[in-house]
């Protein structure tokens, strides 16, 4: 009798699966321990596995409940995890690859890696799925990144921020319109919804600042699309923006799967998303085409395409460098036409809903706080007497914005507590040092201020380093010991008090910071101020006479998504 005819098949398989599975279980022990133990645990103390790479969309999507809010790895933990542990560098390893990843709550740490664009660089794998039409500025590296950013930096100046300012009292008045329109008594207060109406404003701002095309809130979808459109284009904008997790999620077999066959729900859904796609592709197209005409024209006075107009005539005039050497970084310095189209379609989507959402938030904060809210109010009546402004040409962006110093420290108190975009992923390109704290805590949990050290964390090629916004800038070391407060007072200096420039980076910092930021604070400040000289914000009525505590639970909770995505920011408003 043969050794094989005396074990079965089935029993010979379970044996090599089971050999199979061990090996892979063993192989993986074996390289997190050894990526543990190459740890210098005294200056970066070892805070667990994520299981989760903490930037993909998998992590976005479990978000809130995984991993829970004190591991690290959790978009809700803030500070805890380096108060913890003694120190704002703390180490972990990346269950996938075993890659160590270091996460950072330093100012100096955070600065030195957004600074050094050469040797920390961006995860751009992590946003293959934002380069939609083409590349573009938020997904390239490199000498690519350059050229992007060289072309998009001419786009974003004064003249266009006067532009966003114009517009945005143009979106914002009409949006008063609209909520007197609904109201039944005057007087009676108002209930908003904020997160959903300042979706619509932000669209409505960056498709007038940005494309030129006046989008309004009374043009909805019942628009008639104009010859050769499949959609007018503020609907094409609302439907693009609306299946944009689709855009990201879905995987390209889906889209070719769907095209084919008659899949149920799923298919139609991923049709429309080809379908809005398509049809704001053909509006930037058209309107690329039109700015280029504009500017050939010598129309350059004309301001009535800002950003998209401006990334087109900065991208003509770079000339490509026809002599240099075939594949030299000279070669070919203007951006092709799908990455002009791609930038622009970056610029909306980096440029609505993280100022959206901001804003939602900062309406939240000013429904628990009166008196932040007084202080705009007195700032705005002292700017505006007769009441908000119906057009810049008598309150021009010039004037107004430097004489609005707490509304902006309102807008920039919020993105400190509420930044948009919570963490930030680095790869390592060269071992490097980062500089970081140690430090110990006293009986009642709170830093020991007397027991700061400076230290220094060597990270190697190949391992990752984490910006984490949010739990800098709930750094009590920088913030002081109500760090977790909203207290606007904090972003005005005074002459015994400079605040923390390298502790706030809620636009990121270095070569590579938000290049939307003027434009965002534009934005934001002119409508807070707006907002409020007109109408009285307050919790609901369904959270009044309910503790401080659990108004704020309520009003402020939220959700990982592509921004920090407000869940309850409903509001009431109540006419001056
Ligand atoms: C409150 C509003 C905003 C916040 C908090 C914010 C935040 C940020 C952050 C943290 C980054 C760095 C992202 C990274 O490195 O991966 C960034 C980059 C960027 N932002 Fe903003 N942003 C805001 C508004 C805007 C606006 C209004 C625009 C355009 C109109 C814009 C356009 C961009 C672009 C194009 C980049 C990529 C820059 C580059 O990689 O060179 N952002 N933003």
């Amino acid at each position: 009798m043969t050794l094989l005819s005396t074990i079965s098949i089935p029993r010979a398989l379970g044996a090599a699966v089971v050999f199979f599975l061990s090996r892979t279980v063993i192989t993986k022990a074996i390289s997190i321990y050894s990526t543990v133990r190459a740890f210098n645990k005294s200056v970066t103390p070892y805070a667990g596995i994520l299981w989760l790479h903490p930037f993909r969309s998998v992590a976005l999507v479990s978000g809130p409940w995984f991993p829970s809010r004190s591991h690290i790895g959790s978009f809700y933990k803030t500070f805890a995890p380096y108060k913890n542990r003694g120190s704002t560098a703390v180490a972990s390893v990346l269950f996938r690859n075993s890659i160590p990843t270091i996460w950072l709550a330093d100012p100096q740490g955070i600065q030195t890696v957004a600074g050094e664009a050469v040797l920390f660089q961006k995860d751009i794998d992590a946003y293959g799925a934002l380069n939609f039409y083409g590349q573009n500025l938020i997904g390239v590296e490199g000498s690519d990144w350059r050229r992007h950013r060289k072309v998009a930096k001419s786009a974003f100046n004064e003249t266009g921020n006067a532009f966003v300012w114009a517009e945005t009292i143009r979106a914002v008045n009409e949006w008063f319109a609209h909520l007197d329109a609904a109201q039944v008594h005057e007087k009676q207060p108002i209930i908003v919804d904020a997160a959903k109406d300042l979706l619509q404003l932000a669209l409505i701002v960056i498709s007038s600042a940005g494309f030129g095309r006046r989008a309004s809130w009374t043009q909805n979808a019942s628009t008639v699309a104009p010859p050769g459109h499949l959609m007018a284009f503020g609907p094409a904008v609302f439907a693009a923006v609306d299946h944009l997790h689709t855009k990201v999620l879905t995987p390209g077999w889906l889209y070719t799967l769907s095209e084919r066959f008659d899949i149920p729900v799923v298919g139609r859904v991923v049709r429309d998303t080809v379908y809005a796609y398509e049809a704001l592709q053909r509006h930037i197209m058209e309107l690329v085409s039109l700015s280029r005409a504009w500017v050939v024209e010598g129309k350059v006075a004309s301001m009535d395409a800002g950003l998209l107009r401006n990334l087109v005539e900065a991208n003509m005039a770079l000339q490509d460098d026809e002599d240099a050497p075939k594949g030299s970084p000279n070669a070919f310095k203007s951006l092709t036409e799908d990455e002009l189209l791609s930038n622009s379609f970056a610029f909306l989507l980096a440029g609505h809903e993280t100022t959206a959402h901001s804003l939602s938030f900062a309406v939240g904060f000013l429904a628990l706080h009166p008196e932040a809210q007084r202080k705009i109010y007195e700032e705005a009546l002292l700017l505006w007497p007769d009441g908000t402004p119906t057009s810049a040409s008598t309150s021009s962006y010039k004037e107004c914005m430097p004489k609005l110093p707490y509304t902006t420290a309102v807008f920039h108190e919020t993105i400190r507590l509420f930044p948009a975009v919570v963490r930030l992923s680095k790869l390592v390109h060269a071992d490097a040092t980062i500089p970081a704290q140690r430090f110990t805590t006293n009986a009642s949990g709170k830093v020991d201020l007397d027991s700061i050290r400076d230290t220094t964390v060597h990270v190697k090629t190949g391992s990752m380093v984490m910006l984490d916004i949010f739990a800098l800038h709930q750094n009590p070391i920088c913030w002081g010991p109500d760090a977790t407060e909203f207290k606007p007072e904090r972003f005005i200096d005074t002459e015994s008090y400079r605040w923390p420039r390298d502790a706030f980076v809620a636009f990121s910092a270095g070569p590579r910071n938000c290049i939307g930021q003027r434009f965002a604070l534009t934005e934001s400040v002119c409508f807070l101020a707006s907002l409020v000289r007109t109408y009285e914000i307050s919790v609901p009525a369904t959270l009044r006479g309910k503790s401080f505590e659990e108004q704020k639970r309520v009003m402020l909770d939220w959700t990982p998504g592509v921004t920090m995505v407000p869940n309850n920011c409903v509001v009431s408003l109540t006419r001056r």
